[in-house]
């Protein structure tokens, strides 16, 4: 991601955070500072599903099947017949990629594979990610490359759990795409898998009020992955997975939720903003491997509720970068922030009361549309459940015109 003339955002070794993106130019709040495309996408549903009852999505787009508002022609892949596609566009797109005779004929061996359905769902999406990573390798080697430059660069070879070795063995049983009889590799497969682990982002189900979301897939983004985590971000991602408008409907858009200086890192929240200080220390450090320091952690750490909060962590091992779907220990003190709380131990107070989305059960962070210069936009988007609000302060500011 490095800036040409007139670039946005480049990407500069940060001392003891790897990459990471910094702001070329003064940016505005709402500015758009990144589309990516993901160099790989699987499903999140079991490898044993039987995706023409119950999938309800184009295996290569991933936009819901039911909700597209057009007539669509569902086509099923020709050799398996498990997957669907949402047009002949779609199909022939997967069959050169994703869906290619070698992945499909791979997942369908997977599926009859006899001890994998008592296995845990995680297990089946690690399989469906080497199923992806691999066949990346054989049929698009310059992205499989992309995959391999992402974190973490140092995975030391004496460290295969016994959970990476039974992944390993399910996928040395599958016949390779070439001729080389080392085409899977133990070392090979316990990086990709940590890639996947520190890299994937979550495509969510649409937001329901009772709080219940699940994954629709994940995908590998090149250069989204380049963004370091900050509890208090000054950014945020969004995708619009069911958008009819484009055919880049996985894209991911990182906006930012506020100016920022020339010079400034841009960083993302690795999960919602409104977990609490244990919580965020405890997954910073078991799944990305550091223990946070950016100003909200050092003005939480020294808050006395945290020794209760410890006893009573909960955490999803199955979380993956920016996955919104798991329990969590949501902060109380954050969500009840008052004007007074700015100037005394709750600097951050502010960011809450205007970027956190007040709807129940969501926990997502609203960053402005796109301005329309000279103009900010007074207007709001979630990017969990979508909800456009007013920004009460841009809107008073600018006299009610968004
Ligand atoms: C998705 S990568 C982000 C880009 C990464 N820095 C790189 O060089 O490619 C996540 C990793 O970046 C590093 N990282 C992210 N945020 C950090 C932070 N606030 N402090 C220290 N390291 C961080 C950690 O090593 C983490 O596992």
């Amino acid at each position: 991601m490095e800036s040409e003339d007139g670039g946005l955002v480049r990407t500069v070794e940060i001392p003891g955070r790897g990459r990471g993106v910094v702001s070329c130019k003064p940016l505005r709040a709402g500015q758009i500072v990144l589309r990516d495309s993901p160099i790989l996408l699987y499903s999140a549903s079991p490898l044993t599903t039987q995706q023409h009852s119950s999938y309800n999505y184009c295996n290569n787009c991933f936009r819901n099947l039911q909700q597209q508002q057009q007539q669509i022609t569902l086509l099923s892949c020709p050799n398996c017949s498990n997957h669907r596609f949402c047009g002949s566009a779609c199909l022939s797109a997967a069959t050169c990629s994703s869906h290619s005779p070698w992945a499909c004929q791979s997942l369908s061996r997977l599926r009859d594979f006899p001890s994998l359905h008592n296995q845990p769902l995680e297990r089946h999406l690690q399989l469906r990610f080497l199923v992806a990573a691999y066949n990346l390798a054989f049929f698009n080697p310059s992205h499989f490359q992309s995959l391999l430059s992402l974190q973490p660069h140092s995975n030391r070879p004496d460290n295969v759990d016994e959970e990476t070795q039974f992944l390993h063995s399910v996928i040395s049983t599958l016949c390779p795409p070439s001729s080389n009889t080392s085409f899977f590799d133990l070392q090979l497969t316990s990086t990709l898998l940590a890639k996947d682990k520190l890299n994937s982002f979550a495509l969510m189900e649409p937001f329901s009020v009772d709080g219940q979301r699940s994954v629709r897939a994940y995908g590998v983004y090149p250069n989204a992955s380049l963004f370091n985590h900050d509890c208090l971000p000054n950014a945020c991602r969004f995708d619009y997975v069911d958008s009819t408008v484009d055919a880049s409907n996985t894209d991911i858009i990182v906006r930012m939720i506020h100016d920022v200086p020339q010079g400034r890192e841009i960083c993302l929240s690795y999960f919602p903003v409104n977990w609490d200080y244990p919580t965020r220390q405890k997954r910073l450090l078991e799944d990305y491997g550091f223990y946070c320091q950016c100003d909200r952690c050092k003005v939480e750490a020294n808050w006395s509720d945290n020794d209760d909060d410890k006893d009573d962590i909960v955490v999803d091992e199955n979380e993956v970068m920016d996955d919104d779907e798991d329990e969590e220990q949501v902060d109380d003190d954050v969500m009840e922030a008052t004007e007074e709380d700015v100037d005394s131990n709750f600097p951050h107070a502010y960011f809450f009361v205007r970027y956190m989305c007040d709807r129940e059960n969501c926990g997502g962070t609203q960053a402005p549309f796109p301005p329309s210069d000279p103009r900010p936009s007074s207007l709001l988007e979630c990017n969990v459940c979508g909800n456009i609000k007013k920004d009460e302060i841009v809107d008073a500011a600018v006299g009610g015109a968004s």
